[in-house]
């Protein structure tokens, strides 16, 4: 028998998400029906899908269940696990308080790279508190239509590739993932992103998602483009003592990245819930049949 799936719609800075929400986890949602449900013609569209579960609900979340009520089951695009979006945690957040489960505030949301810290605030923009980076050693090049340049590895819970380019019309289509040197830097993928100064700790950049494609916005990306700006300028909070707070324009808007001298990092931008709908179920059956 078919039912009716309720579905929301939300983006940050244009980075847009199929929201479902599942309290007690009872949707089955495997790697092709998310695929399908983020189709953008043949299905909903989106870069990627919001689970919403209660974290004691969710064999993944509930050891967090006492901090966080709510787990943020967060697939991209294809239908592959990522450990985290930063983006989506802040859609997310929104999400919790549209459903009152949540208030302006502040907020904890569990996801797979942990527990996150959220503010939502007056003024519609919701601030998370996205761990500190890791930065780990090893030189990698990326290299777009005959072009290469030298890339940051970056860790924000999930892999970034962080490349500095004369302009980012040098990214080309990006329809494909960007090559990278050595080819087995990153055995789970990567993430890319070229970036441009745009003026004292003001850049911007494009990215190249995985499991998504280029996106119009990566909140993650924009805190690994914050940390290895900062590194090239000698910004080193840890080393200054001092915070350092970028701001990153993305194709979708602009986001604002502060690094603290203790290494945590805070992202602050806009989250919106644009529309409501349903899905049948047997429309879903249909595709994975
Ligand atoms: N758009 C996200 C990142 C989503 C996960 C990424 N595609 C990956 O596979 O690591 C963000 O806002 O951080």
């Amino acid at each position: 028998m078919s039912t009716r799936i309720a579905f929301l719609k939300g983006h940050g800075t244009e980075n847009d998400f199929v929201i479902v929400p599942d309290p007690e986890n009872a949707i089955d949602l495997p790697p092709a029906a998310v695929a399908a449900l983020c189709d953008r013609r043949a299905g909903i569209g989106g870069d990627g899908l919001l689970h919403v579960v209660r974290s004691a609900a969710h064999p993944e979340a509930k050891d967090m269940a006492a901090e966080a009520e709510w787990f943020m089951d967060y697939r991209n695009g294809d239908g592959s696990v990522a450990e985290m979006c930063g983006n989506g945690v802040r859609v997310f957040a929104r999400y919790l308080q549209r459903a009152g489960h949540a208030t302006e505030g502040d907020l904890t949301i569990a996801t797979r790279g942990g527990v996150k810290r959220v503010h939502l605030a007056k003024n519609g923009d919701v601030t998370v508190g996205m761990g500190r980076a890791l930065l780990p050693e090893g030189d990698v090049v990326v290299s777009v239509d005959g072009r290469s340049w030298p890339a940051r590895n970056v860790n924000m819970g999930n892999p970034h590739a962080v490349a500095f380019v004369a302009d980012l019309a040098h990214a080309g289509d990006l329809y494909s993932p960007p090559a990278h040197e050595p080819a087995t830097a990153y055995p789970d993928g990567v993430n890319v992103e070229f970036v441009v100064d745009r003026g004292p700790r003001h850049v911007a950049m494009r990215v190249h998602e995985r499991g998504s494609g280029e996106t119009r916005s990566c909140g993650t990306g924009a805190c690994a483009v914050a940390v290895a700006t900062a590194r090239r300028d000698g910004a080193d909070p840890a080393v200054t003592g001092t915070p350092a707070t970028y701001t990153v324009d993305v194709p979708g808007g602009t986001l604002v990245i502060t690094e603290r001298p203790d290494g945590e990092i805070e992202m602050t931008g806009p989250a919106v819930i644009v529309a409501t709908g349903e899905f049948d179920s047997a429309w879903l059956e249909g595709v994975l049949a």
